[in-house]
């Protein structure tokens, strides 16, 4: 459970009473999410999500993340809409942590996604790129290739107490990313961290996009890796080439792959792997004392950049060729 921070009564709706939403009728710490404090807040005008943001969210991004909700949701995604306060901010302050209220989207996350909802995910990534391109602001990316050796540096000598020789085949790995990572791929907006529940459908249809808070600006085909990571490796560690088929397929229908994309693929897929793999195995070392929060497995990760580093081709991932 991600509430990392708890906040009483009397400050819950104090920082309510800036809003025109009514009195607070109920509110709960929610189970799912591992960065920030989220709560689901009843209020006399509906519902809503209140984020406490944490440990990996910098203050001065937070208007990036704010304007690109609005930006994309104005292109006609649907995504969270910031609640903005009497005074017109949409940022405030709450239990001594920046915080945020905005809309709640209907809808959840699939646990056992099909291939139709790659295939889906696949397009709504598409269209996500497509309305980012003409948002103003940059972010840069902080967890891209010159972000993973800090984290590695920080589990390093913890690392082998997760899986023997851990240490060593991370940085092996490293190496050959930092070596090679690819440059000059089109960039622009990415979501950067949109994994299942983080997509949200109504029986089969895709109805939402949500935590666009590690969204930066990156190669476009990196995002892609990031959700062939995330959406098409089966439990049993094996990757699903229909559901890559068909979130490729699904992708390239609104957002074709330039050849260099496609050629980077194999690359971008072990980069994302990495990455999560390495702040996972951050969070794993070090779970703050009292947090309710279940960290993430970074084997899990560890096990796809193996799968990665066999591939050597887009059509490893289900691309035709
Ligand atoms: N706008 C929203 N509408 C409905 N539910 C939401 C919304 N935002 C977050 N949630 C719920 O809160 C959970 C955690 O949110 P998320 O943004 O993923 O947290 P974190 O950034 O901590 O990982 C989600 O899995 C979802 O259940
Ligand atoms: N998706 C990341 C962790 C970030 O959690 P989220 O709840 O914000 O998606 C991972 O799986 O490592």
């Amino acid at each position: 459970m991600a509430v990392y921070t708890e906040v009483t009564d009397e400050e819950l709706t104090a920082f309510v009473a800036q809003y025109d939403v009514g009195a607070v009728l109920s509110a709960k710490g929610i189970a799912e999410g591992v960065e920030n404090s989220n709560y689901l807040i009843h209020t006399e005008a509906g519902f809503f999500i209140l984020t406490l943001y944490e440990k990996r969210v910098k203050e001065d991004d937070l208007p990036f993340f704010i304007g690109l909700m609005e930006h994309l949701a104005a292109k006609g995604l649907t995504c969270p809409q910031p609640v903005r306060m009497r005074g017109g901010g949409a940022l405030g302050r709450l239990a001594g942590r920046p915080a945020a209220i905005v809309t709640f989207l209907d809808g959840m996350g699939v646990k056992r996604p099909g291939v139709p909802h790659c295939g889906a995910v696949g397009e709504a990534l598409a269209r996500l790129h497509l309305a980012g391109a003409d948002f103003g602001m940059r972010r840069a990316n902080a967890l891209s290739v010159q972000g993973w050796r800090p984290l590695y540096e920080a589990a390093r000598e913890r690392a082998d107490t997760v899986t023997p020789g851990l240490a060593e085949a991370t940085a092996r790995a490293l190496a050959g990313l930092e070596a090679n990572w690819p440059r000059g791929l089109p960039e622009g907006v990415i979501h950067a961290d949109l994994f299942p529940d983080n997509v949200f459908f109504l029986g089969p249809r895709l109805s939402g996009l949500i935590d666009f808070y590690f969204a930066c600006t990156d190669a476009l085909a990196y995002d892609l890796a990031i959700c062939l990571n995330a959406w098409c490796f089966e439990v049993d560690g094996s990757f699903n080439l229909t559901k890559g088929r068909a979130m490729i397929a699904g992708y390239e229908r609104v957002r074709p792959l330039t050849p260099p994309e496609a050629e980077a693929l194999p690359l971008l897929c072990r980069g994302a792997a990495l990455r999560f793999m390495l702040t996972r195995l951050v969070d794993w070392l070090n779970v703050p004392p009292g947090a309710l929060v279940k960290p993430k497995d970074p084997l899990e990760y560890y096990r796809k950049l193996r799968f990665h580093e066999r591939a050597t081709c887009a059509a490893d991932y289900g691309r035709d060729a």
